[in-house]
């Protein structure tokens, strides 16, 4: 057998997908974010209706994404789609102060699940690029993040317009990637 093809069947059968699901308040920019994890150009986004799913693979990690809209009528659902996943990823909007108390209040009614109260946890603090927006050190206060106990958790300021720091999310996906398998 070839080398590449044995280089590529090495890699299906050892690379674990992780399963990812993305929440976070309406306009947070989930949709945004998972169309550039997923290497896609440029596109619009409409508000998600219901839910969107994607498969990813890029940089030796697999992905599963779920992408649940954030509008109100939508949240309950989120609890569901979060509880088969590996990780989650919370989509903030700090170009919107204003809407942090609800974004606050939606994670912990999330995380007050027993089931999802280790899964690991990555905010992204989005629209960096927007002047201005909370620095990560008021967004830890305003989310209330020091009481979150039990769940491993990091935040990552990033622009998912602008494709900053999303190598820094990809690198942290990865890693999460290996310490399942
Ligand atoms: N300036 C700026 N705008 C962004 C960024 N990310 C997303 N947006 C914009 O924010 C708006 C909402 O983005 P979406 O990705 O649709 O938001 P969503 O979280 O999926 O919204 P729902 O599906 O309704 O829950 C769009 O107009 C995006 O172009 C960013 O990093 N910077
Ligand atoms: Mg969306």
């Amino acid at each position: 057998m070839g080398a590449m093809l044995q280089r590529m069947l090495d890699y299906f059968w050892t690379t674990k997908q992780l399963e990812v699901v993305l929440v976070g308040l309406e306009n947070s920019g989930k949709t945004t974010l998972l169309n550039v994890l997923a290497g896609g150009q440029d596109m619009e986004t409409v508000p998600t209706i219901g839910l969107n799913v994607q498969m990813v693979r890029r940089g030796g990690v697999c992905l599963k994404c779920w992408d649940i809209g954030g509008q109100a009528e939508y949240r309950r659902e989120w609890r569901r789609y979060a509880m088969g996943c590996d990780v989650i990823m919370y989509v903030v909007d700090s170009a919107a102060p204003a809407r942090l108390a609800s974004a606050k209040r939606e994670l912990h009614r999330l995380l007050e699940d027993r089931q999802l109260s280790s899964t690991p946890l990555l905010v992204l603090a989005n629209k960096i690029d927007l002047q201005p927006h909370v620095g990560e050190a008021d967004l830890i206060k305003e989310l209330n993040m020091d009481y979150i106990m039990d769940s491993p958790w990091l935040i990552i300021p990033i622009s998912a317009l602008r494709r900053v720091n999303i190598d820094q999310v990809l690198n942290w996906l990865t890693k999460q990637s290996r310490e399942r398998s």
